[in-house]
């Protein structure tokens, strides 16, 4: 059975890299929407990720950005893939992702009413609309986008569907094994689950985290 791939998202700190990479983590996530307090500068990312090994991803991550804007981060900081997390279209995603030569990640918003079909027509959208494209990541729809340690209900993800997305909203240490158990997602992705503060991450959770994913892996 493949292990499920983990993603740490809005590291702002040396330590908290160090600490995520040491806990085994697949992926990083940088924020580069002003907006958030987990915001981090193309120069401030290009010194978090040059302290990145080998074999672990470095995501960047936007709401809303223009063209230049990306261009930019990618000119100062050498992430390995994007991730749209605002309303941007499709074909928005699709242009930006060939403007920069990086795949793609887009956010789909969970709301009460969304159902399986709209996850299932929105990547074949995906799909359709560029080779770049490599998942879906299902996030909790909040108007502050994203980061906000909410839930949204994960049966709504199509069994078909789970093995190619990426679960997000809210999870916890003490809730991802029954996430993981339940969804069997490809991967899973935190933020506000593993910090002590916004932007501050908590080394201790992230081992937790990491090790609670290991152990749902196996069975336990
Ligand atoms: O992390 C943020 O501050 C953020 C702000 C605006 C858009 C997206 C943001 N984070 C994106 C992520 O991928 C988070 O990991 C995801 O939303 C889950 O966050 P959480 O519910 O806090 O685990």
């Amino acid at each position: 059975m493949q292990r499920t791939r983990i993603k740490i998202c809005g590291l702002t700190r040396p330590e908290d890299v160090q600490a995520a990479v040491s806990a085994g983590a697949d992926a990083l996530g940088f924020v580069f929407y002003p907006k958030s307090p987990r915001h981090v500068t193309p120069a401030q990312a290009g010194a978090l990720m040059s302290a990145v090994p080998p074999f672990v991803s470095t995501v960047a991550l936007f709401v809303n950005a223009s063209i230049d804007e990306v261009r930019a981060v990618a000119a100062a900081a050498p992430f390995a893939q994007l991730q749209f997390h605002g309303d941007e279209t499709v074909d928005e995603c699709a242009a930006i992702a060939a403007a920069v030569g990086r795949p793609f990640m887009r956010v789909f918003r969970v709301r009460p009413e969304t159902t399986g079909a709209d996850l299932l027509a929105e990547e074949a959208l995906c799909r359709a609309a560029s080779p770049l494209f490599s998942s879906l990541l299902l996030d909790t729809f909040v108007d502050a986008y994203g980061g906000a340690g909410k839930v949204f209900d994960w049966a709504v993800i199509p069994a078909e569907l789970a093995p190619r997305v990426v679960l997000s909203g809210g999870l916890t240490v003490d809730t991802v094994a029954g996430a993981v158990r339940q969804v069997r997602p490809y991967a899973v992705d935190i933020s506000s689950g593993v910090e002590q503060a916004k932007g501050v991450k908590d080394p201790a959770k992230i081992d937790a985290f990491t090790g609670a994913v290991r152990l749902a892996d196996h069975g336990a």
